[in-house]
């Protein structure tokens, strides 16, 4: 299972994250976020990490400029569209970075909100769930209703997010099956500082489940 830690701000962080099993880490490139990164920023933390560990980019409503220019400087390997992003931006962010792994985020109100997977399981690599809150994009902490997710099984890879941490990932994963999960405030101790003890207590209870 794809194990995503986001809002990775400092380098010595996101170098032990890695080491402690993260499979993917994730910089916020949305100015607004308390846990904003700029591109150069981003570099200087990858240059620490090992080739295998992914860098995924977390945008919204980002310009195509933008994002390309982002993945340029920072050696993003993912982009992960948190914004309402249509899937025709998606199809001509594909034809820009053909190698770059586009994630779409789906922040879900209701349960009608699942079936914009179809469409965005076309141009989207990976779908991410994440809640729905009226005032933020993201980093919310608030969880999704995962006994409605039991079904739900799109196309494409999919990872779920949304007020995960290391006290409730277990009982999530007994109710939903994605192929990874996302973890942003859950592991923190402040917006952007992430607290190593509750991520380390995340991997020790994912253990054997990590497949
Ligand atoms: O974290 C942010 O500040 C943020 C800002 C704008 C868009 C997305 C953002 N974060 C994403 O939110 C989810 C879930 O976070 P949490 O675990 O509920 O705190 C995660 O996918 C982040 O990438």
């Amino acid at each position: 299972m794809r194990i995503k830690i986001c809002g990775i701000t400092k380098p010595e962080q996101g170098q032990a994250i890695a080491h402690l099993g993260a499979t993917a880490l994730g910089f916020i490139c949305v100015q607004a976020s308390p846990r904003y990164v700029s591109a150069v920023q981003i570099r200087a933390v990858g240059k620490e990490l090992p080739p295998e560990v992914d860098r995924i980019g977390v945008f919204a409503n980002a310009t195509q400029e933008e994002i390309c220019e982002t993945v340029a400087v920072a050696a993003l390997t993912g982009v992960q569209l948190h914004g309402i992003e249509t899937t025709e931006f998606c199809h001509k962010l594909r034809q820009s970075l053909p190698n770059v792994e586009i994630i779409k985020a789906l922040r879900i109100k209701t349960t009608e909100d699942l079936t914009q997977a179809d469409a965005y399981g076309e141009c989207a690599d990976t779908l991410l769930l994440d809640a729905y809150h009226p005032q933020m994009l993201g980093g919310t902490g608030k969880t999704l209703d995962w006994a409605t997710l039991e079904q739900f099984q799109p196309s494409c890879p999919w990872f779920l997010a949304g007020g995960l941490t290391p006290d409730n990932v277990l009982d999530a994963l007994t109710q939903v099956y994605p192929s990874g999960i996302d973890l942003s405030s859950g592991v923190e101790r402040s917006p952007g500082d992430k607290d190593l003890d509750r991520v380390a207590q995340l991997f020790e209870k994912l253990e054997g489940k990590r497949q």
